[in-house]
């Protein structure tokens, strides 16, 4: 059954166990205290935690789709990997599902796997469990069609053991799974931006908005699954900081809820394997049902003069 079903399911089944493998590695390096804090860049760190989820999801996935290009935020490594952080098996459910035609005949050397192990760096190290995720995007030529986002301390402050994490996944013309879609309230407009990486350009476009709310948390992830489940209409981050694998999944699993993801210009995304990391444009995501026009309408000049 497993190797019969479409590449496209196969991907995602395999990307869910991978991320829940990775998650637990997560919660096993904070448990032990040790994070191995590295700076990459201004504002920009790095843990063990993302060094080891990076080496488990893209070892388990290369071993299962060799020819499939995979790029990962943390960079290769040679440090072999412990033989219980490969995993090989695939959600079941998922490979049952119906593909669209559109997406039944997809190729290996059209696929590119987006790896952000760890998004929420900063937040990891400073205790904010929960803005954690891990995401694993699949895009065809250069859309981003797959998603799965991985939320290790879902839970973790009522559950125990088993109980604590969730995965959420999402495929264009299917659908979603691990969770319960909702709308944003009517009436209102909240909209979710950095904690961590803000300026006078990202403030200045929150400032035009004229939110009536706004939720600064840490991760693309989590801030997406804000507006997958009702706690906000709109993300908004008019800054180049973020990078293609923390966009890919969320931007997939959004789609697929009748969401909306592009640059500050309105321009979509492009996930081919040539196309540089960089988010330069920005990041402007809103919810299902919410005029994303409006908000590309309504924001500064000064935020079109500083993003490209
Ligand atoms: N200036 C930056 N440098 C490095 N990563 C950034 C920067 N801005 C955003 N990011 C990445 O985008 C994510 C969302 O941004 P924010 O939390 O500021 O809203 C961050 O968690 C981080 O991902 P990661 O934690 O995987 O490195
Ligand atoms: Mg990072
Ligand atoms: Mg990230
Ligand atoms: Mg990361």
């Amino acid at each position: 059954m497993a190797q019969s079903a479409p590449l496209i399911l196969r991907l995602v089944a395999s990307s869910i166990t991978a991320v829940n493998r990775a998650g637990k590695i997560i919660r096993d390096i904070m448990n032990e205290g040790d994070l191995g804090i590295v700076e990459k860049g201004k504002n920009d760190l790095q843990t063990e935690a993302d060094r080891s989820a990076q080496r488990c999801i893209v070892t388990s996935l290369s071993r299962q789709f060799p020819s499939v290009t995979i790029i990962g935020e943390e960079g290769p490594s040679n440090c072999e990997v412990p033989a219980d952080w490969v995993v090989t098996d695939s959600d079941p459910q998922i490979l049952q599902l119906t593909c669209p035609k559109e997406l039944l005949d997809v190729k290996d050397h059209e696929v590119v796997i987006w790896v952000d192990p760890l998004d929420g760096t900063s937040e990891y190290t400073q205790g904010l469990l929960d803005h954690v995720t891990v995401l694993v995007g699949i895009a065809v030529g250069d859309r981003a069609v797959g998603g799965v986002i991985h939320q290790p301390y879902y839970n973790y402050k009522s559950a125990s053991g088993d109980d604590v994490g969730r995965t959420l996944w999402g495929i264009t013309g299917i659908g979603t799974g691990g969770f319960n879609p909702q709308l944003p309230p009517e009436g209102k407009r909240i909209i979710t931006t950095t904690r961590s990486h803000s300026n006078t350009v990202v403030q200045a476009a929150l400032d035009a908005l004229q939110p009536d709310e706004i939720l600064r948390v840490g991760g693309a992830g989590h801030k997406v699954m804000l507006l997958m489940e009702g706690k906000a209409h709109a993300y908004v981050f008019a800054s180049a900081g973020c990078k293609r694998w923390d966009t890919c999944a969320p931007e997939a699993i959004l789609v697929a809820t009748g969401g909306c993801l592009t640059d500050m210009h309105g321009n979509k995304y492009c996930y081919n394997k040539d196309t540089c990391h960089q988010n330069v444009g920005g990041v402007l995501a809103t919810a299902k049902g919410q005029d994303h026009g409006w908000y590309l309408r309504n924001l500064p000049d000064t935020v079109h003069q500083t993003l490209v």
